[in-house]
């Protein structure tokens, strides 16, 4: 059977295991390895459509939990699906809702069944399953749909992990079950295990079965430390099949994109970006900038020197503490489009790195310049 997403490797660097890769969606292509920005209520927040795709964004990620609870998955269907409700017409990728359930909703009871919850906006009760899941997630028209998976909380005991990636497997082959309009959406599995190798190599063996056309890495990203997630992460991107697209959910600093592509992921997601521009944090070339230090009441030059976004060609720093100091809305569109410039670049020059055998000298010119993380 046809998938309507499917993967092509290009080229594996020959120092590490980075990989310059192409995603084709019924939505367009999309150049790997490659950062999605997140549009969780149908929004890149602060951030027009247009601006999005203008920096080269060619794929965003969106919510089911959020767009479930609100406005509704079937307000959503009936304005034609979420690309012509959030006027994208470019790839989107939609997270399953189990990890929104665990972070965001009063978490109630897992079952077999699935997940009950209380909402976070107006505490009333819901029960997402995986043919829930998929039912919101084939209204809301994804290119890319996530499977119902358990993320496993940190630190969490072998067992309990053991038994929630089974489980996760089993709702990963109700998803499939339930998936209709396979010709226009396909499913993603995601590999679960905690931080036990042996585990994700169970998973890995699970789910690798479906044949479906990209797998996920899963419950990482959780507040474990650094250097544990890259060791696991090392381990467990070898069991996904290198045919296939792979996924690192939740990971997007600089730091953290360079190490997974280092390690052979091919797409990523993070809220990072827009939420510390909302905080008035910008990522540059020179390290993050914290726009409301008093250092930068004078300095009339530009976030980034080396950056040739808007916000970098039109405003300076002084400008731009000032919106923030004022509460102005224009301080979190400001630095948006910039963070979010920067992250798109940033995997563009990348890709480029790859493709010229020179990704190690990239990643070490750019940490050399960005300085502590
Ligand atoms: N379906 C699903 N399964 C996961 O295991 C999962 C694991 C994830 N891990 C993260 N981490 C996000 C960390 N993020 C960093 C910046 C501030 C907000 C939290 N997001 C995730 C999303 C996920 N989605």
């Amino acid at each position: 059977m046809k998938h309507a997403v499917t993967y092509e490797l290009l080229k594996t660097d020959q120092r590490t295991k980075a990989r310059r890769g192409r995603v084709t969606t019924p939505h367009g292509t999309i150049e790997t390895p490659v950062f999605m920005p997140v549009g969780t209520a149908a929004t890149v927040k602060a951030m027009r459509p247009e601006q999005v795709k203008e920096m080269g964004a060619e794929i965003i990620l969106s919510n089911t939990y959020h767009l479930y609870l609100r406005p509704g998955h079937d307000i959503v269907k009936a304005a034609g699906g979420l690309h012509k409700f959030m006027n994208w017409d470019k790839a989107i990728l939609t997270d399953s809702g189990g990890f929104q359930v665990f972070s965001l909703g009063a978490l109630r009871k897992i079952t077999e069944e699935g997940v009950e919850f209380r909402s976070h906006i107006d505490g009333s009760k819901h029960m997402l399953s995986p043919e829930k899941s998929m039912e919101i997630q084939n209204a809301l028209g994804s290119d890319i749909m996530m499977a119902f998976d358990e993320c496993a909380p940190y630190p969490a005991d072998r067992n309990y992990v053991k038994n929630s990636l089974e489980r996760t497997t089993r709702w990963l082959k109700r998803c499939k079950e339930y998936h209709q309009n396979m010709e226009n959406q396909s499913l993603f599995g995601i590999m679960q295990g905690g931080m036990y190798k042996d585990l994700r190599y169970e998973s890995a063996m699970q789910i690798v079965d479906l044949d479906l056309p990209g797998y996920a890495i899963g419950g990482l990203s959780v507040g474990e430390p650094k250097e544990l997630m890259l060791d696991v992460l090392d381990d467990c991107v070898d069991h996904l099949p290198a045919e296939k697209a792979r996924y690192l959910m939740g990971v997007g600093s600089p730091d953290y994109l360079f190490e997974g592509v280092e390690r052979g992921v091919d797409m990523f997601d993070c809220v990072l970006p827009t939420r510390i521009a909302r905080h008035g944090m910008a990522m540059t070339s020179y390290g993050r900038v914290n726009i409301k230090n008093a250092k930068y009441e004078r300095d009339f030059e530009p976030l980034d020197p080396e950056c040739d976004c808007y916000t970098c060609k039109n405003y300076s720093k002084a400008y731009l503490r000032h919106l923030y100091k004022c509460d102005e809305m224009l301080s979190a569109m400001l630095l948006s489009n910039h963070n979010l410039h920067f992250l798109v670049k940033m995997m563009g020059n990348i890709r480029t790195a790859i493709e010229e055998e020179r990704f190690l000298e990239y990643k070490n010119e750019f940490y050399a310049k960005y300085g502590r993380f």
